[in-house]
């Protein structure tokens, strides 16, 4: 298995050890700040195919040790991109009920409480994620930032399963919902930039698109994410807290476009 956490003797600081890419260039996430930002009027809004799926289909909800990833159905594209990229999963980047700043990406310096990836490939060119994830037109991850505010319905489909995935391997079923209820409203508001896997392998295989706008979870749904899961298996005598699992931010020497004007 993945020999890798976000703490300790595995932690980000080593990666690079026994992960190579981990150490090399497009590394993400990274800081959105003024003087790296570029207006490009040609970045078009997100459009989103056949995310309004069946609640006949189910998703899974899996606890792998590093966080709780959904299946998504491959019916899933997002368009105005330059490939068509279909869905792969989603998961979650959270920190801890003291310090509740566990987005990946910041802006201006500044955390988001947690932050939702929706990863795809690129299902012009390749097969399946496997197969996409080195490539460096293989991905596509919308991230969506998160802030503590009114209790969201949509985000407690996924958060109310949490007891039945509170330790590494185990997955639940859960009846298939529109994800795109996960996404702000503002879907032609967004920074955009070439990047990598947040995770090892860290291929610099990912388009970026990072939502400008936050969605907001209350107090108690935020809590939820950060004291239900556990990374260690239920029968393990050292349980570890599933907590703090979000990567430091980059150096980055480019520019990042984005659609609107400040
Ligand atoms: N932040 S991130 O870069 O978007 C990101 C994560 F943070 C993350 F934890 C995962 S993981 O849950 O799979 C655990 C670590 O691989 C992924 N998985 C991707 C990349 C690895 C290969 C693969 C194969 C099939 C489906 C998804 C994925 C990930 F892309
Ligand atoms: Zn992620």
């Amino acid at each position: 298995g993945s020999k890798w956490s976000y703490l300790g003797a595995e932690g980000e600081k080593m990666w690079a050890k026994k992960y190579p890419f981990c150490g090399g260039l497009f590394q993400s996430p990274i800081d959105f700040h003024d003087d790296i930002l570029q207006y490009d009027s040609t970045l078009l809004p997100i459009e989103l195919e056949g995310y309004n799926v069946s609640s006949f289909e189910q998703f899974i909800l899996t606890n792998n040790g590093h966080s709780v990833k959904m299946s998504l159905s491959p019916t899933m594209n997002v368009r105005s991109l330059p490939n068509r990229y279909s869905a792969a999963q989603l998961h979650l980047h959270w920190g801890n009920r003291n310090k509740q700043e566990g987005s990946e990406h910041t802006i201006g310096g500044r955390h988001f409480a947690a932050e939702l990836h929706i990863v795809h490939y690129n299902s012009d060119q390749y097969l399946d994620m496997n197969s996409a994830a080195d490539k460096s037109d293989g991905l596509a991850v919308l991230a969506i930032l998160i802030e503590i505010g009114q209790f969201n319905p949509s985000y407690e489909k996924i958060f109310s399963h949490f007891q039945n995935v509170k330790y590494k391997d185990q997955e639940t079923s859960i009846s298939a919902f529109n994800v795109q209820e996960l996404l702000p409203d503002r879907l032609d508001e967004y920074y955009r930039y070439e990047g990598s896997l947040t995770t090892p392998p860290c291929y610099p295989s990912v388009l970026w698109t990072v939502f400008r706008k936050p969605v907001q979870v209350s107090q108690e749904q935020l809590l939820a994410l950060e004291t239900a899961l556990y990374c260690t298996q239920q029968n393990d005598p050292a349980p570890l807290e599933m907590v703090n699992n979000f990567r430091r931010v980059q150096e980055f020497e480019r520019m990042v476009l984005v659609s609107f004007r400040q």
